[in-house]
């Protein structure tokens, strides 16, 4: 572990280590030093290459960095290592709140180690449910646990606020909308002036669309545990059908870095024919703000991704979500994406509907309200930690 000299003690501990975390976790952040209160980034070292980026596109440099052995490769040996080096990071610190986000081990490792120093932990993206142990796994674990373990539960809707009142966890639970709303919004704000200003964000993936005068674009992401193997072999599979059946699309998809997701698609994509694969471009995951400006360019956003659903519909995206169960129940409901599981034929019906006909199939219009929040869900986080440490 390597920590830096803090400039001031630090009163809230922001715990973060992948990328979802850290883009969710990056407002709040913000919005805490804003007001005036210190507080320091700890890098638990989930990710490290997605990760370094992130930090400096939000400017959320971290103050203590924890390098990973990851000797063994299994959630037990993940998560006894973020134990112990969240723990001795934290007795040093000695923080007013610890602060955790959303579902990885880092966040359940990060509350339990809080937990046990008696520091008391706040959770933001608190009481997402899918209401099966299995999937997401081993997310669902981890909310539930990091549930009985908080002492604020940052609720992003009304349905999570009812999950956690159900599941009778201790402490205050608030509802203040979605954290990643506030960052899409932000990112989506920067790349558009920057454009407008004649200095786009570096986005070689977007231009390779604009240079090859397609007129549809889909943006696909899929990385989840419970898709790897055949289901994403019917994803990879849709993809490459919904090209040979749409001759002015182009498909972008950041592949995730796992080897199991990796070998799948590249070997879908080799297999295909060369018109195919000339519109479908394979890229390394993207940096944020040229992630955000293709998913603003796209016409279908195809993902099982969570956060990808709540900055999809924050953008006013389609949106087919290749899972089978979802935690967001609150994307269907306002009509802003489908479940559509992970068989080539069903995701490949629906991908063709919306190309064709720009809506979703089988769902009245879409209400206009973003059940997720209006991008102020980081300052009224600030806000309730302010008034604790006062
Ligand atoms: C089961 C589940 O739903 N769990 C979620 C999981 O996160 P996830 O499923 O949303 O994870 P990913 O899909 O990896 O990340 C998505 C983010 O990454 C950006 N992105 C993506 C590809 C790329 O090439 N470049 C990028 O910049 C993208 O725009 C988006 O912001 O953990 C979170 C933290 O605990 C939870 O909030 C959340 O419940």
């Amino acid at each position: 572990m390597n920590s830096s000299t803090p400039s001031s003690p630090a009163s809230v501990v922001a715990i973060m280590g992948t990328r979802p975390e850290i883009i969710k976790m990056a407002p709040v952040v913000l919005a805490l030093r804003q007001r005036g209160i210190p507080t320091h980034v700890l890098h638990t070292g989930q990710h490290e290459e997605m990760a370094w980026p992130l930090y400096e596109f939000f400017g959320i440099a971290p103050q203590e960095v924890i390098r990973l052995k990851r000797e063994v490769a299994t959630l037990p040996a993940l998560s006894s290592e973020l134990m112990s080096a969240i723990g001795s990071t934290l007795a040093g610190l000695k923080p007013a709140v610890a602060l955790v986000h959303g579902d990885t081990s880092s966040a359940a490792m990060g509350a339990m180690a809080a937990a046990y120093l008696q520091i008391p932990v706040g959770h933001v993206e608190a009481g997402l449910r899918s209401g099966r142990i299995a999937e997401p796994f081993p997310e669902e674990i981890n909310r539930s646990l990091i549930g009985r373990v908080s002492q604020w539960h940052f609720a992003p809707t009304g349905q999570a606020h009812e999950n956690l009142e159900k599941e009778n966890v201790p402490g205050e639970i608030s509802v203040v909308g979605n954290t990643v709303v506030d960052a899409v919004l932000l990112a989506a704000r920067h790349v558009r002036k920057q454009r407008a200003a004649g200095q786009p964000v570096a986005n070689p993936d977007y231009q390779w669309f604009v240079d090859s005068g397609l007129r549809q674009l889909v943006l696909v992401t899929a990385h989840r545990r419970e898709n790897w193997g055949a289901p994403m072999v019917e994803i990879a599979q849709s993809v490459a059908r919904l090209l040979e059946q749409h001759a002015d699309a182009a498909v972008i998809w950041p592949v995730h870095l796992n080897p199991l997701v990796q070998d799948v698609v590249r070997s879908v994509h080799a297999a295909s024919t060369a018109d195919v694969q000339s519109r479908w471009r394979l890229t390394a995951p993207l940096d944020y703000a040229p992630m955000v400006e293709i998913m603003d360019a796209a016409q279908l956003l195809l993902t099982d991704s969570g956060g990808i659903q709540e900055e999809g519909l924050s953008l006013h995206k389609p949106l087919l979500v290749m899972r089978d169960v979802t935690e967001r129940p609150e994307v269907i409901a306002c009509g802003a994406g489908l479940l559509v599981g992970t068989e080539a034929e069903r995701i490949l019906s629906a991908a063709s509907h919306v190309l064709a006909t720009g809506q979703l199939p089988g769902l009245p219009p879409r209400t206009q309200d973003n059940p997720f929040g209006d991008g102020s869900s980081g300052v009224q986080i600030a806000a309730a930690i302010e008034r604790h440490l006062q």
